[in-house]
């Protein structure tokens, strides 16, 4: 959706949706929330111990209420999960409550910048490049069908990318007014 307050990151598990996030946050003046963290706080475990107890299906349901939760408010940087993509109700949500941002990233990077990461459930099924492969033939439909924005976070480190996205973003994204100049009154 364009105008919108809301600035949301899609996109792959280590595309940078968390770090990246924060920096534009600031850069924004936005408040920063991150999905994943939102719903450890909430059911008071990691997601990898919500994966571990309520399978896939449990966190996929927590994810979706967090989502709607957090996106009934304006003014936020929502950094999601690399599967929020995958119901649909939550495309529709991001679409409608957010300037969508899809962040890229090849698997050889992923692997690179997860190596060390053991708290990605997704990650311990097996061999990593399979699974990071299958995931990304699978979700990279689903997040272009949300993005207002494309953007390669390649080879710079996430402090250049966050800079450049800034950069993009001062172009492409059309923020809605600030509501004292909609209602026409000044404090
Ligand atoms: N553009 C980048 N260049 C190098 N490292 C990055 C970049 N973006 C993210 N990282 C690193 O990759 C790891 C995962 O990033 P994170 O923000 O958690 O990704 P996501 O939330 O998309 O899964 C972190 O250690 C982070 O420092
Ligand atoms: O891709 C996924 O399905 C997941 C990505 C993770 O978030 P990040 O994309 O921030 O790593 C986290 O929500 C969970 O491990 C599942
Ligand atoms: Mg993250």
């Amino acid at each position: 959706m364009n105008p919108a307050s809301n600035l949301i990151l899609v996109g792959p598990m280590g595309a940078g949706k968390t770090c990246i996030g924060k920096r534009l946050a600031e850069r924004f003046g936005l408040r920063l929330l991150d999905a994943d963290r939102e719903i450890e706080q909430r059911t008071g475990a990691s997601v990898a111990a919500i994966f571990e107890h309520e399978g896939e299906a449990g966190f996929r349901a927590r994810e979706s209420a967090v989502l709607a939760e957090l996106l009934a408010d304006d003014g936020l940087l929502l950094a999601t999960g690399g599967g929020a993509v995958l119901a649909e109700d939550n495309r529709r949500l991001l679409r409608e409550r957010g300037y969508v941002v899809q962040l890229l990233v090849s698997v050889e990077q992923q692997l690179e910048r997860l190596a060390l990461d053991r708290s990605r459930p997704l990650l311990a099924r097996g061999d990593r490049e399979q699974v990071l492969q299958q995931l990304a033939l699978t979700r990279a439909p689903l997040y272009a069908q949300v993005a207002d924005l494309r953007f390669d976070t390649g080879a710079m480190s996430a402090a250049d990318a966050a800079l450049k996205l800034a950069l993009e973003l001062d172009l492409h994204w059309r923020r809605p007014p600030p509501s004292s100049s909609v209602s026409g009154v000044n404090a």
